[in-house]
């Protein structure tokens, strides 16, 4: 096959394109210059964005010997996934940019151009496996698993796919490229959002959106107990962070429960408010299997998975939790797995819209925007 290697300047790509050649592909590598301005992205730690990842890249190119491009994708990924990230965040949502980047750049704006231009498929260093029967399942190293930034591929993305690393732990990666001379072996691991340079989303989004002073309202009393500067800088079930002056009556902390934009207000309680056991999602992406079905559910990146009865109706899904669920957000991936020896396999995503608390009544929006 004719495959382009997306290569981040990072250890994991690097190796993936390394893997690729070696199975007899005719492979070349791509970098992709995400930033505006390079130099405000991080450096070092950062594996994605700067102009010392794109040296990084194109000696791992020498090294492999493939040849080696840089693609200026800087506007579609500032228009696709910074300001939908902003906007999101806007609307009282908590977005994904790493599956939104996944979703609209990697395998769409660059698995389009790559195919314009006769590649069959797209290598990236991504842990995660493609199963025989064309699902994408968890990489072997649990703690290295992206399959949840992927399970919003569709059918025809991932037939486009090619994801070398799925069978390897991340230390393997990194023992395979020493020995291989990549320079990159040691490179530490990108880590938090590539476009926020300080790590600071919150100081990010005010930036772009402004400051909006507002209330801090207690779910129980109706009591304004604090302040903040924009109620889209704030998650459901984030606890740090928040600024009240009013203590708990019970001296128990309280969480986000809910942000509403239109009246710039966030509500917060207790622990135990948080806790929804039907959650309802939208933009489905479903791989064929009939539903009702029984299967895990991750509702978070890096969360704990959840047993759960999921349905889908037209383009809407709904989980019915077996235990409750916490700090579920909207904007948030639901992801859905079936449990399997070589590896869970992923059933389908959706972008969460609600969750509904236990022993509620009807469905109440995590967001509302009346
Ligand atoms: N700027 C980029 N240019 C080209 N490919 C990229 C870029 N950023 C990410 N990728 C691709 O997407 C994959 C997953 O990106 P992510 O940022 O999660 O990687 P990572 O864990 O930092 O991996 P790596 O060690 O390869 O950087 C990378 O392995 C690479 O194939």
């Amino acid at each position: 096959m004719r495959v382009l290697a997306a290569m981040s300047g990072g250890v994991d790509s690097a190796v993936a394109a390394a893997r690729a050649h070696d199975a007899g592909h005719d492979v070349t590598g791509v970098h992709l210059a995400l930033a505006r301005n390079p130099q405000t992205y991080r450096t070092g730690a950062r594996g994605c964005c700067t102009l010392e990842d794109s040296r990084d890249a194109r000696r791992a190119a020498d090294v492999i010997g493939i040849p080696f491009y840089v693609w200026d994708m800087a506007d579609q990924f500032h228009e696709s996934v910074v300001d939908n990230f902003v906007a999101e965040y806007a609307a009282g949502r908590t977005p994904n940019p790493c599956l939104r980047c996944n979703e609209k750049i990697k395998f769409a704006a660059v698995l389009d151009r790559a195919v314009a231009l006769g590649f069959d498929a797209v290598v990236t260093g991504h842990h995660a496996r493609l199963g025989a029967d064309g699902l994408l399942r968890r990489s072997v190293d649990d703690g290295k698993d992206q399959s949840y930034v992927l399970a919003v591929l569709t059918r025809a993305q991932l037939d486009r796919a090619v994801f070398p690393l799925g069978d390897s732990t991340k230390a393997q990666v990194r023992a395979e490229a020493a020995e291989r001379g990549l320079a990159v072996a040691d490179k530490p691991d990108s880590h938090d959002i590539c476009f926020i340079a300080d790590g600071d989303t919150r100081g990010f989004l005010e930036r772009r959106l402004g400051t909006a002073p507002g209330d801090i309202v207690d779910s129980r009393t109706g009591e304004t107990i604090g302040t903040h500067n924009g109620a889209f800088s704030y998650t459901v079930g984030q606890r740090k962070g928040l600024d009240l002056r009013v203590p708990a009556a019970d001296g128990r902390p309280r969480y986000v429960l809910s942000i509403t934009p239109k009246t710039n207000t966030v509500t917060v309680g207790p622990r135990e408010a948080l806790a929804v056991d039907v959650v309802t999602a939208t933009r489905v992406i479903w791989h064929g299997e009939p539903t009702p079905v029984e299967c895990d559910v991750q509702l978070r990146a890096h969360g704990e998975v959840v047993r759960a009865e999921v349905t889908v109706e037209g383009d809407t899904l709904t989980a019915r939790l077996h235990e409750p669920a916490r700090g579920v957000a909207a904007g948030q991936a639901i992801v859905a797995y079936r449990r399997d020896p070589g590896g869970d396999a992923v059933l389908g995503s959706a972008t969460i819209t609600a969750g509904v608390p236990v022993s509620s009544g009807p469905a109440e929006p995590a967001v509302a925007h009346a």
